[in-house]
């Protein structure tokens, strides 16, 4: 065997190790469902189990069963270790990001529907509390969806905007399985806010943490940001 043959082998062995050893880690982990039974997931716990397995761990693990490695493997694995640390928490975070337990939707005075924690665990401050789920369209799909009027597509109460990416979740359609109760949470200012939003616009998702504790029945409130109301204006907010 010439020595490119041998260094080809040696690459190949050293991925498919690699590989399994990171895929192995990650379903190692405790599942999902065998976090506290409320609606929320704790985000900090969820970034201590990814960070809990360290590229060092992996590589002398590979290192003892088949000697040092290359330089361009070592870079090859770290490389993959990123890709992989990046996206677990995101995978794993789309799992849990279920339809909330817990989560009662009722009238809100003066907001129509409004959704309230009812559990008597709370919420602790940091957790997800769920996904904003609807259809993803994008500017041309939407404008099919909705035709516009005088050149601007007519908004709708459940439409939330990925700027970043020019994307548009719709959860206007209550009968879609991709919507869920998040579509009811409503909006607020000031020290009401109990949630904040977050966007993932590479993932194309959008979910909520909670900015503080969250008590039993207490309404999900979050801030809608003033581009929300453009358009709805004599609105009470
Ligand atoms: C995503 S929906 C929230 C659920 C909605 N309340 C319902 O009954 O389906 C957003 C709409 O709820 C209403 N809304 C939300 N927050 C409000 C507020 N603070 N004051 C008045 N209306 C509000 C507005 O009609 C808004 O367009």
């Amino acid at each position: 065997m010439d020595l490119r043959c041998f260094y080809i082998l040696y690459l190949t062995t050293i991925t498919v190790v690699y590989s399994f050893s990171v895929v192995q880690n990650i379903f190692r982990r405790p599942p999902i469902s065998s976090l506290p039974p409320s609606s929320s997931v704790d985000a900090e716990d969820l970034r201590r189990r990814f960070k809990a397995t360290t590229l060092n761990s992996i590589i002398s693990n590979v290192e003892q069963s088949l000697g040092p490695l290359l330089p361009i493997t070592t870079t090859f694995s770290i490389a993959t270790y990123c890709y992989v640390t990046y996206n677990a928490p995101l995978w794993n975070l789309k799992k849990s990001l279920e339809l909330g337990n817990g989560i009662e939707i009722r009238e809100s005075p003066g907001k129509g529907l409004g959704a309230f924690y009812v559990n008597s665990n709370v919420i602790k401050e940091g957790s997800i509390v769920g996904q904003y789920k609807g259809d993803l369209l994008t500017l041309n799909e939407l404008s099919k969806k909705y035709p516009p009027i005088n050149g601007t597509i007519s908004k709708n109460d459940y439409l939330f905007e990925i700027r970043e990416s020019s994307l548009y979740i719709d959860a206007k359609d209550a009968d879609s399985t991709s919507v869920n109760w998040t579509r009811y949470i409503n909006h607020i200012e000031g020290d009401e806010v109990n949630l904040r939003v977050e966007v993932n616009a590479l993932h194309k998702i959008v979910w909520f943490e909670a900015i503080r504790d969250i008590k039993k029945g207490e309404e999900l409130c979050f801030d809608y940001g003033e581009r929300y109301w453009e358009g709805y204006e004599g609105m009470v907010k």
